[in-house]
């Protein structure tokens, strides 16, 4: 006999142990929603929990007696049954990817492919996209990527509206379905795999390693850089074109900025002795800029969210920073903030090698500068020649951008990553300081 599923038992403390859970504590954890998705001897629920650090998508398992396999994906027990990461079982993986490519609705939550899309009927393997970031990834048949929104927020994903505006780009892997609840608070989508990628983050990694080590290396970096800047200003072009740009406000940009300065402060004492510097910097100085045109961009562009592919640059998770409500996601904005996004990530390369090394000598210090001068100088090159933009006319405010998105990132750090809090502190001290 099966009976219907009412609480998840254990949630409480396996909430906190998940990477995409944003704190060590989950308070109060309450089940608000709980749509069945598959039945018999192997059930699914897809759950809906209400914690104090906002709502939570949890797709569980449910069975009697756990394969080995799934013992690390254990929840909680209750009346004999096992609750389980329903998202570390194949067979509740493909049931999801079975009910997209079938245009299936389970309760108040409607599994659709895109329009003129024909998913593949048989699923095939699944295996975890390996890597735990915001949400959760799994490769489907080598096909097909089923991502999973972990924070539900009222209304529809930045990432599911602007893959679907830039589906005919060839720098954005192509959506093929998504999940829905209540007809309008994404879950879920489905997107094209992008088979034998790399990411951005690894090629930069390895290649300034190359520097430091004087090792040779397999890829002309600074080159492929040129082409991510290319790939990134076509997609913008796109975006624009689809959904329109209008001249930007200046005051209106200049109290966003230090409305996240603010709040940066309250939560960053380090960042305090700065903050006459940043006023300047995001206030005054932005308000007599040259800030040019707004419309809908990528949000949280770094090199963990490019992948290089048979020769071609793609980007992925349009989602934008993955802690902000969705109405100011969806806000227009400069493609600066794109710009500034790949340039801190460039920094953060060196930064990341530099909190590794167990021996950092002056002279690593003086190549991984280099490095990153030259890469950036490469990225801006390739984004100026396809944009037509002027970037030493925007000198100003892409580095307002670079210092707001530095502060985004000691806020991200502070909350998931504390160990890598001076790759950005380090970075709003030199950028006031006016050097790069
Ligand atoms: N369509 C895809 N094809 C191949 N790899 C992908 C695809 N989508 C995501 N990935 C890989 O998964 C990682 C995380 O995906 P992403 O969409 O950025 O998730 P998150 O929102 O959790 O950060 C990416 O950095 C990339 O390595
Ligand atoms: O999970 P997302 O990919 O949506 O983005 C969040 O996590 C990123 C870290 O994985 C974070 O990026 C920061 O670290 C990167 C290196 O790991 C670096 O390349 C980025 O420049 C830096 O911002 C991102 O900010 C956050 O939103």
């Amino acid at each position: 006999m099966t009976t219907a599923i009412t609480g998840v038992p254990g949630l409480q403390e396996w909430l906190p142990r998940q990477r995409w859970f944003p704190a060590d504590d989950a308070d109060e954890v309450t089940v608000q929603r709980v749509e069945p998705f598959a039945a018999g001897p192997v059930r699914g629920v897809i759950a809906v929990v209400a914690t104090a650090h906002g709502r939570f998508h949890v797709p569980v398992g449910v069975r009697a007696d756990l394969p080995a396999g799934l013992a690390d994906a254990v929840i909680g027990t209750a009346a004999g049954e096992v609750h389980y990461d329903a998202l570390a079982d194949p067979e509740l993986v493909t049931r999801l990817y079975d009910l997209v490519a079938q245009a299936g609705t389970t309760g108040a939550v409607a599994f659709r492919p895109e329009l003129g899309v024909d998913l593949p009927e048989r699923a095939g393997e699944v295996r975890p996209m390996g890597v735990e970031q915001s949400n959760t990834s799994l490769v489907v048949g080598g096909h097909s990527v089923l991502k999973v929104f972990r924070r539900v927020w009222p209304g529809e994903n930045p990432d599911l509206a602007l893959h679907r505006v830039l589906r005919d780009s060839l720098y954005v892997p192509r959506l093929l379905g998504s999940i829905t609840l209540d007809g309008t608070d994404t879950l879920g989508l489905v997107e094209s795999y992008v088979d034998g990628g790399i990411e951005g983050w690894e090629a930069a990694r390895a290649d300034l390693g190359h520097t430091l080590t004087g090792t040779p290396r397999e890829l002309d970096l600074v080159g492929e850089l040129g082409r991510l800047g290319v790939a990134v200003a076509a997609v913008h072009a796109d975006l624009g074109r689809a959904l329109g740009s209008a001249p930007a406000d200046h005051e209106a940009l200049a109290d966003r900025f230090l409305t996240r300065l603010a709040e940066t402060l309250e939560v960053a004492p380090t960042v305090r002795p700065y903050a006459a510097a940043l006023r300047a910097c995001l206030g005054d100085r932005v308000r007599t800029a040259a800030v040019g045109e707004v419309q809908r961009v990528h949000g949280d562009l770094h090199l963990g969210q490019v992948l290089r592919s048979n020769g071609r640059w793609v980007l992925l998770d349009f989602e934008g920073e993955p802690s902000a409500p969705l109405a100011e996601r969806a806000r227009p904005d400069s493609p600066l903030r794109d710009v500034a996004g790949m340039l801190r990530s460039l920094d953060y390369v060196a930064g990341h090698h530099r909190l590794t090394a167990t021996y950092w000598s002056v002279e690593d210090e003086r190549r991984s500068r280099h490095w990153v001068h030259d890469a950036q100088r490469a990225f801006l090159a390739g984004y100026a020649s396809e944009s037509g933009v002027d970037l030493a006319a925007a000198a100003t405010v892409l580095r307002a951008y670079q210092l707001d998105k530095a502060l985004y990132e000691v806020r991200y750090e502070a909350a998931n990553r504390p160990d890598w809090l001076p790759v950005p502190l380090r970075a709003v001290r030199e950028l006031v300081g006016g050097s790069s």
